[in-house]
């Protein structure tokens, strides 16, 4: 690993960017705990900063209680170490990997929650048989590769799958889900959704065949939850 660079060649504007997703990132890691999605500190949360090539993630192995803005960790887009006392976490070359090559991408998410992880586990798509699967996903939460930690080949799956795909969500085959957002707190709900939707198809399973919904369906509630659904500003609280 090479040597960190620190921030001091960087703008202000980039530093204080830098600032500010420190507190970001650190109270989204507050939410997997708070969403049951996480025992001990098997999660991360990452977010890819607007004015530089860098992101902000945890450092790794550290209990969600213990972080602070402060411990977490900057590095570059190839996973390097920028600015942290504390090593990242394990999980950064493929939060990294996703931000090189979905530019559109600037928040990313790992967990291991248990139903979505019980799919991965069977390498199993989680079919798309509830409205807020619709909503949310667009269609089946689909099924990654399997891939060992260590270099770019989890970061490689979760890309070749998303690509092709309307879902923020990934469940890595034998590993868990990956998730991805416009920011941190969008991959963070996908991550919780991702989990609700695997523990109630699941469910739906033990008591019988899921009916599966229409194509056309699926089409109409994405569309409409992707750019109806929730709060608009109304141009006089938002004037041009
Ligand atoms: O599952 C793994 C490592 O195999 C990681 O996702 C998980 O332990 C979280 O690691 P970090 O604490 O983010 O380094």
């Amino acid at each position: 690993m090479t040597e960190p660079t620190g921030l001091a060649g960087y703008p202000t504007q980039v530093r204080e960017e830098v600032e500010h997703l420190r507190r970001v990132v650190c109270d989204l890691h507050a939410e997997l705990p708070r969403w049951g999605l996480v025992v001990w500190t098997a999660g991360n949360v990452s977010q890819r900063l607007r004015s530089a090539d860098l992101l902000v993630i945890k450092p790794s192995g550290v209990s969600y209680d213990e972080l602070t803005p402060e411990s977490m960790v900057v590095c570059d887009l190839d996973g390097n170490l920028v600015e942290g006392t504390r090593s990242p976490s394990s999980d950064t070359a493929a939060h990294a990997y996703v931000y090189r090559h979905m530019p559109e991408v600037y928040g990313v998410v790992h967990t291991h929650s248990t139903y979505a992880t019980a799919w991965a586990a069977r390498g199993e798509p989680v079919p798309c048989v509830l409205t807020m699967m619709g909503d949310e996903f667009g269609g089946d939460i689909p099924i990654g590769p399997f891939a060992l930690i260590g270099d770019d080949s989890i970061g490689r799956g979760i890309v070749e799958t998303l690509r092709g795909s309307r879902s923020p969500a990934v469940l890595m085959q034998n590993h868990g889900p990956f998730t991805i957002g416009k920011d941190g707190k969008a991959a963070v709900k996908t991550a919780a959704m991702v989990e609700e939707v695997a523990r109630t198809v699941h469910i739906a399973r033990q008591l019988g065949e899921p009916i599966p919904i229409a194509q056309h369906h699926i089409d109409s509630l994405y569309a409409r939850y992707q750019n109806v659904y929730g709060q608009h500003d109304t141009p006089e609280e938002n004037p041009a």
